[in-house]
């Protein structure tokens, strides 16, 4: 076979099929190959015509079709079908070759990967891909990590391919090994919590402004105009004014109200616990989706008292829609600073040196997350690489401050309702936790000392101390 193709993709689901005819679209000869042979027929057969294809049915056959050096695409599941397809190919292969790992890897998978075939002259970078089908085909957010000379070589090609926003790529070089999978991990994490908080919005509005959800999404694409315009928001909206033709009721009423996941939610807040970053807004969102499929426990607490319900008037309604749109932006501007703040800690333990308003800018499209905000979020972060808020930026701050009355009385509403919130109230909690002049954390800290001699720090003196408790005249020491 003739070493013609510029890259080859193995995997061919939906985001492998996409991506393969995303490159050939743009005059890249493509090698195509797949565990099951017939992806790798059907998607020539449909798709041939849109550019040069080369189908290979092993991996020896897909090996040998690839220029020198290799690039070459691996779209399965993340784990152990990676690892079964990487120990197939990667023994194919030579030194200065490339394997891109374009799936929801562990960014320490990652890691143990890249150090692996680093010893054997292979660069392997973990590349983070986001968009879904419609932005794998048409133009997708890519974070590579890897080495800066893969990015040398790659660079060109994913940014042919990604989306353009004002004619920019929305694909960069995140960082060396793990981090391009790492910051896709954050971002699926902040798509978990900006998906949850519009979820509670929409909640909100249904039980509370007692509005339809064809109305709910007219108020949608209202605020769809505005500072919270996302691909979220958008698509929201396209949901809820959908009808089902089976019964003829708005489809939001006939999906079954548990929600799945793949794990992308879960993997952020295992590891933020790891790095101790707080992004409670990310875990309140994957802990009720995790809540919400619990069927047993729900209908144990089923009969039990919630709040009042009182019927608003429709001037009140409007009212509170707008406190609605304040508290769901300020929760959004929450949950997005508590992701970069992640990555923040990340790039300090694993010694990435990543550009976090580069970051911003590749979400601004092509990705799930993206939204007219990031352009601000960017501008913010390359203004200060070095900011540790977006709420230390004063346009945001401004914001976060007219939000504060409308914000507070929504979420003190959901409590009065009883309507469940709970990515609201995790944003204000942490925007309340962290505008403190005074935690009970000293309290806490008190209690560790008291049963386990902790010891503690005072406010008045250096060094730790430990009060001997057990003795009636409490005598501290310092350690
Ligand atoms: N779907 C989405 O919207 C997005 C997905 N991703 C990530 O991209 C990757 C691909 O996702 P998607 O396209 O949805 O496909 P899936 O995650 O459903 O994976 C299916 C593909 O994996 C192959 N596969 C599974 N196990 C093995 C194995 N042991 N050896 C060889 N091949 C195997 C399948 O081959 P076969 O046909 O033979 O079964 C098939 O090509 C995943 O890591 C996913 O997390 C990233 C962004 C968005
Ligand atoms: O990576 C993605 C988008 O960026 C995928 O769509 C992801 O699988 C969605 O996560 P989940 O299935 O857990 O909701």
């Amino acid at each position: 076979m003739n070493a013609q193709a510029h890259i080859g993709v193995t995997g061919l689901a939906v985001m492998g099929r996409n991506l393969a005819r995303n490159f050939a679209r743009h005059g890249y000869t493509v090698a195509v190959h797949n565990r099951t042979a017939a992806r790798t027929r059907s998607l020539v057969e449909e798709f041939g015509d849109e550019g040069t294809f080369v189908p290979a049915k092993t991996a020896r056959e897909f090996v040998d079709a690839l220029q020198r050096p290799r690039r070459l695409m691996i779209m399965v599941q993340a784990g152990v079908a990676t690892d079964a397809v990487l120990d197939e190919f990667a023994l194919l292969l030579e030194p200065g070759d490339m394997i891109i790992d374009g799936g929801n890897a562990h960014f320490a998978d990652t890691r143990r990967r890249e150090a692996a075939l680093q010893e054997r002259g292979i660069h392997f970078v973990g590349a983070g891909i986001s968009g879904g089908e419609e932005g794998a085909l048409n133009g997708p957010s890519i974070m590579p990590g890897g080495s800066k000379e893969s990015y040398a070589v790659l660079g060109p090609m994913f940014e042919t391919i990604s989306a353009h926003v004002d004619g920019e790529p929305c694909s960069t070089h995140i960082g060396s090994d793990g981090a391009g999978h790492f910051v896709k991990m954050v971002h699926n994490g902040i798509e978990y919590a900006d998906m949850q908080l519009i979820a509670e919005a929409y909640d909100l509005l249904r039980q509370v402004a007692q509005y339809s959800p064809a109305e709910i999404a007219g108020i949608f694409r209202t605020w769809n105009k505005g500072r919270l315009n996302s691909y979220l928001i958008e698509i929201t909206a396209e949901v809820l004014s959908h009808t089902d033709a089976g019964t003829g009721r708005p489809f939001a009423d006939v999906i079954a109200d548990a929600a799945g996941e793949k794990g992308t939610g879960r993997l952020t807040v295992q590891t933020a616990l790891d790095l101790g970053s707080p992004v409670t807004a990310i875990a309140q969102a994957t802990f009720a989706r995790a809540a919400s499929s619990q069927p047993a426990l729900r209908a144990a607490y089923r009969p039990l008292p919630g709040g009042t319900p009182i019927p608003l008037t429709r001037s009140e309604a409007e009212r509170f829609t707008a406190q609605v749109e304040q508290a769901l932006y300020a929760s959004k501007v929450i949950a997005y600073d508590q992701g970069f703040k992640m990555i923040q800690d990340a790039a300090l333990a694993y010694r990435w040196d990543i550009d976090f308003g580069a970051v911003a800018g590749i979400w601004r499209g092509g990705c799930i997350i993206r939204a007219a905000f990031l352009d601000r979020i960017r501008t913010a972060h390359a203004a200060d690489p070095h900011l540790v808020s977006l709420l230390a930026e004063p346009a945001f701050a401004q914001e976060i401050t007219a939000a504060q009355v409308p914000w507070r009385e929504v979420v003190a509403t959901t409590a009065r309702r009883g309507v469940p919130t709970p990515a609201f109230t995790a944003a204000l909690s942490y925007y309340d936790t962290l505008r403190a002049e005074r935690l009970p954390a000293a309290l806490i800290q008190g209690q560790r000392d008291y049963f386990g001699a902790h010891t503690y720090q005072r406010t008045d003196k250096e060094g730790s101390f430990h009060t001997h408790w057990a003795r009636p005249d409490r005598p501290e020491t310092h350690i």
